[in-house]
């Protein structure tokens, strides 16, 4: 069944999903916040910024105004990057309607609380069912309509069904599930991995340390998500492994590249420049070190990571000192 959806945020991801939708059939509008970034969308129907080369069907309409892109639509994915997931979600309160539902592709924690995004959701936007979708899933692929899978979480079973039957298409396979937390969890953390792996590749280590920093991340990954009440078996699913395998593998991630040009030496802010889009592990990795040091679990690589960025360590002074921790037995 054809319906309506408002995306907000037209940067790369927002856009890969609004042409999904947009793809199966549904009337979809895209909103993003820079006036005239958008005005060149709307000219060349296509993204030339962050994801230039597909271009729009008829059945998406790009706009920067939150009015016309929330007329009368029901469904909301919101897609802007966390530090500005707060404030986009106090902006759509007077939009949505008493039945209106809400999905996030953003994938980070609330840059005020450290916290879990759907808190802030919950907070703002009280009552309406919610969802996440995650998992391993470069923008440029999936709008090049190559095979992935991703997760769509939500505590409403209902819901999750419902967004998985209207992003699933030949080129993505929406799995569903209830674990919110999890889901969420791994998409935020498996940032500062990618951040962890592109160091050591970054300082010419080899495939061992590669492999190791996926395994061991993993392991920390699933210690700071027991701590919040995450179902374990969530960790060995798409938004978990699948999410670290890619992005600590392939230098399409951006966390993974900006951990490249540190471990070459390059400073944090010529890596930013670089890179040109959003880095999401450089926040995470301060979020994480805060949540970690609350909740008493112990995460030594994204500790180590947040020792480099934030300027208290170089990358091989940590690769150092996480090779010379105690002996421990592994599980
Ligand atoms: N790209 C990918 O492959 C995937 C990304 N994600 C996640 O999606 C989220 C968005 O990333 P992505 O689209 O890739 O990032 P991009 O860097 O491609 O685009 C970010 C977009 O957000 C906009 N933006 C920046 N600040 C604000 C703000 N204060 N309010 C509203 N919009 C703002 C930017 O606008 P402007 O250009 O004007 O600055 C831009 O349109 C991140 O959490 C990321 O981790 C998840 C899965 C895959
Ligand atoms: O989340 C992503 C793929 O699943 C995108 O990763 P980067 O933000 O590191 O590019």
């Amino acid at each position: 069944m054809q319906r309506r959806f408002a995306v907000i945020g037209a940067g790369s991801w927002g856009t890969a999903l609004a042409l999904v939708l947009a793809r199966n059939g549904h009337a979809v509008r895209l909103w993003g916040h820079d006036a005239r970034h958008m005005a060149g969308l709307i000219q060349a129907r296509e993204n030339c910024r962050h994801l230039a080369g597909f271009r729009f069907p008829e059945t998406l309409t790009p706009t920067a105004d939150l009015d016309a892109a929330m007329d009368d639509v029901r469904d909301v994915v919101v897609v802007v990057p966390s530090h500005a997931f707060a404030a986009q979600l106090q902006a759509l309160g007077r939009y949505l309607p008493r039945d209106g539902r809400i999905l996030w592709g953003t994938k980070g924690l609330d840059a005020d609380s450290g916290g879990l995004l759907h808190g802030l959701v919950e907070r703002h936007l009280p009552d309406h069912p919610m969802a996440v979708l995650s998992g391993p899933s470069f923008a440029r692929e999936v709008a090049e309509e190559l095979p992935t899978a991703v997760t769509i979480a939500s505590r409403d079973a209902a819901f999750a069904a419902d967004m998985a039957a209207a992003f699933h298409g030949a080129g993505l396979r929406p799995y569903t599930s209830n674990d919110l937390v999890g889901v969420e969890l791994g998409g935020a953390v498996k940032n500062v991995l990618a951040v962890a792996t592109g160091i050591a590749d970054g300082l010419g280590l080899g495939a061992n340390t590669r492999a190791g920093l996926i395994t061991r991340g993993l392991a920390e990954l699933t210690r700071l998500g027991i701590a919040l009440g995450a179902e374990r078996q969530t960790f060995m699913g798409l938004s978990g492994v699948g999410d670290l395998i890619l992005t600590c593998t392939d230098d399409q991630s951006r966390n993974r590249r900006f951990g490249l040009a540190l471990g070459r030496g390059t400073t944090i802010e010529q890596a930013l420049t670089d890179i040109g889009q959003t880095v999401e592990g450089l926040r995470t990795a301060r979020e994480v070190h805060a949540l970690a040091e609350r909740l008493q679990v112990e995460m030594p690589i994204c500790e180590q990571v947040y020792q480099v960025v934030a300027g208290h360590r170089t990358a091989s002074k940590a690769l150092q000192i996480l090779m010379a921790r105690t002996r421990k037995s592994e599980f």
